[in-house]
């Protein structure tokens, strides 16, 4: 399924949307946060999606015991650290890891850029032991609204050496792009890529919004963009990467079911899409789950397959070297 002379790559991968149980429960207990159950398998159901959830806001609350139990920097780091552990045991030879340092700092009041700090340590750390390639994504979590957005670009833009890119996440619906028309214009300015989650829920005008207002080059989801055949001609055009995320899709209702996800529509299209877990602890799953869903109930190919796992590498916010060493390490 996974093919071996093809680097695998998680390029929407959520750092704090991936948060152990295990360590939920043990940060908890250490820092004296009450958790909502009394055991690690009765905490699982709390953070981990069981079954489907209504919708993306639902979903995202999931994600609020992970960062609950940040009560320090220690804390931010062993999450980050723990991340490109897991990275490395999924099999993954290059990962994008993205997280947003407001929504992990609010809870204990910690420094913003301190959590970016931590962040940053720990994934030096973690590389270090594991032989596996990361970069990171900074997230302006666009629910708390512009101020503290720009609070948040601001701990990022003081490290944007140790960044790729940056982020919209968050509440599509309630806080359209052109809210936060100045931050990317800032994140442009700094040189940094630019990827933006839009049409998930909300339409392809978000996903214009992203890619004209924002200067996106990629879009996380961009489900909706099939309804548009103007937009499915734009991203071929412009080679604007698709980053998917099937289950994660099922998981917050923006598809009734694999059976209609559109996928292939876009592959067939021409669209540069790849496959991604978005967030692995809530949802549970690895990399590999997301290629096997990908045969078993969205129908792609062997050779489909291998395509979306080179879109993947394709996509990716690295250089030009950087893609063909990377691709050079799997022949
Ligand atoms: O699937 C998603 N869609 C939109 N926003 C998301 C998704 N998963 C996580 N976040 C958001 O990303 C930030 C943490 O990295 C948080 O703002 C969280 O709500
Ligand atoms: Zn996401």
């Amino acid at each position: 399924m996974i093919n071996p002379s093809i680097p695998l790559v998680d390029l929407h991968r959520h750092l704090d949307g991936n948060v152990r149980v295990k360590t939920i429960w043990e940060l908890g207990l250490q820092h004296g946060i009450t958790l909502p159950a009394d055991s690690i398998e009765t905490l699982a159901p709390f953070v981990q999606i069981q079954g489907k959830e209504t919708d993306l806001i639902a979903f995202l609350k999931k994600l609020d015991w992970m960062v609950a139990v940040l009560a320090d920097l220690d804390a931010v780091k062993r999450v980050a650290y723990e991340n490109v552990v897991d990275a490395k045991l999924s099999g993954l030879d290059y990962a994008e890891l993205r997280f947003s340092p407001y929504y992990m700092a609010m809870n204990h009041n910690l420094p913003i850029e301190g959590v970016v700090e931590a962040v940053i340590d720990g994934v030096k750390a973690g590389v270090k032991e594991h032989a596996v390639k990361i970069n990171l994504i900074g997230i302006m979590s666009r629910s708390f609204g512009q101020d503290k957005c720009r609070l948040e670009l601001e701990g990022l833009l003081a490290h944007r050496d140790a960044l790729v890119g940056v982020d919209l996440a968050g509440d599509e619906r309630g806080f359209p792009g052109d809210l936060f028309t100045e931050h990317f214009k800032r994140v442009r300015d700094a040189g940094l890529q630019i990827t933006a989650h839009a049409g998930e829920a909300d339409g392809p005008e978000s996903m214009w919004q992203a890619i004209k207002v924002l200067g996106a080059t990629r879009i996380g989801h961009g489900v909706n963009a099939i309804s548009d055949p103007k937009l499915m001609e734009y991203l071929v055009k412009h080679g604007i990467g698709i980053e998917s995320c099937p289950t994660s899709n099922l998981h917050t209702s923006t598809v009734a079911d694999y059976g209609v996800h559109p996928f292939s529509t876009f592959l067939d299209a021409g669209v540069l899409i790849g496959l991604n877990t978005d967030d692995p602890g809530v949802s549970n799953i690895d990399i590999n789950h997301e290629y096997r869903i990908a045969k078993s109930e969205l129908g792609l190919t062997d050779e489909q397959l291998a395509q979306v796992q080179r879109n993947g590498v394709d996509m990716a916010f690295i250089s030009d070297s950087e893609r063909k060493a990377l691709y050079a390490s799997k022949l």
